[in-house]
């Protein structure tokens, strides 16, 4: 019997409902007690403060987290998310589902997250590059291509990581471009990262619309709250690739709708120069709660957690939720849609699975030195997500789990065997 000494370490919602979410998929698969609590907990975290020049002359201090939840089956991997408000424990949370995503779809990896609490887009492009190196300089100790491999999350992108890169590089002597992934292009990032995740969340929502709604993609209305890297690119691939009809989009400040159909590429030409959706011609202003509930084919929450509550739930008018961001959906909120049978879901960790399989090639590209084009990225990319679908098939229909538990079980059940496997050490 183990024994686990509760802390308030990483108290917040987010952990709690990770918790939860372990504690049901533990039971689920009789996970032995001797592992079940160091499967769970995080194996390390870093805190640091980060004291940045402002162009006025003044210091801000800012703090920054680093939570490496597992590196029993090789280095962790996660994003940097640069949010206001975000604390430990989210950030913590999101590292424990890391590390059953990259456990559920087949990677060496272990799970981790980072990120500094700051609304980047109060800073000026000079403190940004200041705080992103004071950051990366901070964690240098703790990080290493065969250790922690960051990548880009909510707030930050593939120049944040570039400045990343170069600071770890100039610490090391040379050039290091596996220390982070979804870098640029020209300091040794992969063709394909930008899209991957919205590229994958498309793949899967045509592969559940024809297999499992028997409904043809372009016949599909579509519906996404959240339009940056990965809401963006899935809109795109969605009309581009598929021949869906999306009908809303929103960001934080709302968003637009048109029944008949947005043009998804001037909304995003139109984003770029505004910053924002709002005011954008050929469609009516919708507010993010109403997008939530509005009647489609597929709703794509593809910004923050924790926006599907369960009276939202109870409202859902969609056939299929892909849940591209992390953790969008409340644990009380998945028990509402347990009992609704007219809503299949794609959940977070299958669903926005693309990004940390690309970061896993550019991660062996830049290994072996060796650069592959983007059709070879993305075969590979869609033919390892249907391999990870085809599992959480196999396991929902072996276990009559709903498609999240099996997704969660078979992440959870790989790290397990893997720290089983390993011994305790000493
Ligand atoms: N970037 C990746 O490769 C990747 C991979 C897997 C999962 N994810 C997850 O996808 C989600 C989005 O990440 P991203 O990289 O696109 O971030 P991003 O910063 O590029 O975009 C986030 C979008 O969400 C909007 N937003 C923020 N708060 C909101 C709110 N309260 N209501 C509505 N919209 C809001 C923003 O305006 C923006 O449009 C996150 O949950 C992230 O963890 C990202």
């Amino acid at each position: 019997m183990s024994k686990v000494i509760i802390s308030s370490l990483y108290d917040s919602p987010e952990f709690r409902m990770a918790c939860r979410q372990f504690d049901q998929a533990a039971d689920a698969i009789s996970l032995p007690e001797s592992i079940r609590d160091r499967t769970k907990h995080p194996r390390r975290c870093i805190a640091v403060s980060l004291p940045i020049r402002r162009d006025d002359g003044s210091v801000t201090l800012y703090e920054g987290y680093r939570v490496q939840h597992s590196l029993s089956t090789g280095p962790s991997k996660g994003g940097i998310r640069f949010a206001p408000d975000l604390c430990l424990g989210e950030v913590a949370a999101l590292a424990m589902w890391m590390s059953w995503k990259c456990a559920l779809v087949g990677l060496p990896y272990g799970g981790a997250k980072g990120g500094v609490s700051v609304a980047p887009a109060q800073l000026s492009r000079s403190e940004l590059e200041r705080l992103s190196r004071r950051y990366m300089q901070e964690l240098i100790p703790f990080i290493g291509p065969d250790i922690d491999v960051p990548a880009p999350d909510i707030g930050t992108n593939e120049q944040i990581m570039g400045w990343m890169m170069d600071t770890y590089s100039n610490h090391i002597g040379h050039l290091i471009p596996s220390i982070v992934t979804g870098k640029p292009l020209s300091l040794g990032g992969s063709q394909g990262r930008r899209e991957a995740t919205g590229a994958g969340v498309a793949h899967l929502v045509c592969r559940y619309l024809t297999d499992v709604l028997k409904t043809p993609p372009e016949h599909a209305t579509i519906a996404i709250q959240g339009f940056g890297n990965v809401g963006s690119e899935a809109a795109l691939a969605l009309v581009q690739n598929c021949g869906a009809k999306v009908i809303a989009l929103s960001d934080e400040r709302g968003g637009i709708l048109n029944p008949r159909g947005i043009d998804v590429a001037r909304a995003l030409a139109y984003h770029r120069y505004q910053g924002t959706l709002a005011g954008f011609e050929g469609a009516e202003p919708i507010s993010n709660d109403a997008l939530l509930t509005l009647p489609c084919t597929v709703l794509i929450p593809a910004a923050v957690q924790r926006v599907i509550t369960p009276e939202i739930a109870a409202k859902l008018r969609c056939r299929l939720l892909a849940e591209a961001a992390n953790g969008p959906t409340t644990y009380s909120a998945d028990k509402v849609l347990e009992q609704r049978d007219d809503i299949e879901v794609i959940p977070d960790l299958l669903c926005n699975a693309g990004g940390v399989i690309v970061s896993y090639f550019e991660w062996l590209q830049n290994r072996a030195n060796e650069y592959w084009d983007r059709d070879t990225v993305l075969t590979k990319l869609f033919a390892q997500l249907d391999r990870a679908k085809d599992a959480v098939e196999a396991q929902k229909r072996k276990f009559k789990f709903s498609r999240r538990l099996a997704a969660q079980t078979l992440g959870i059940e790989r790290v397990a065997h893997a720290k089983q496997a390993r011994g305790l050490f000493p």
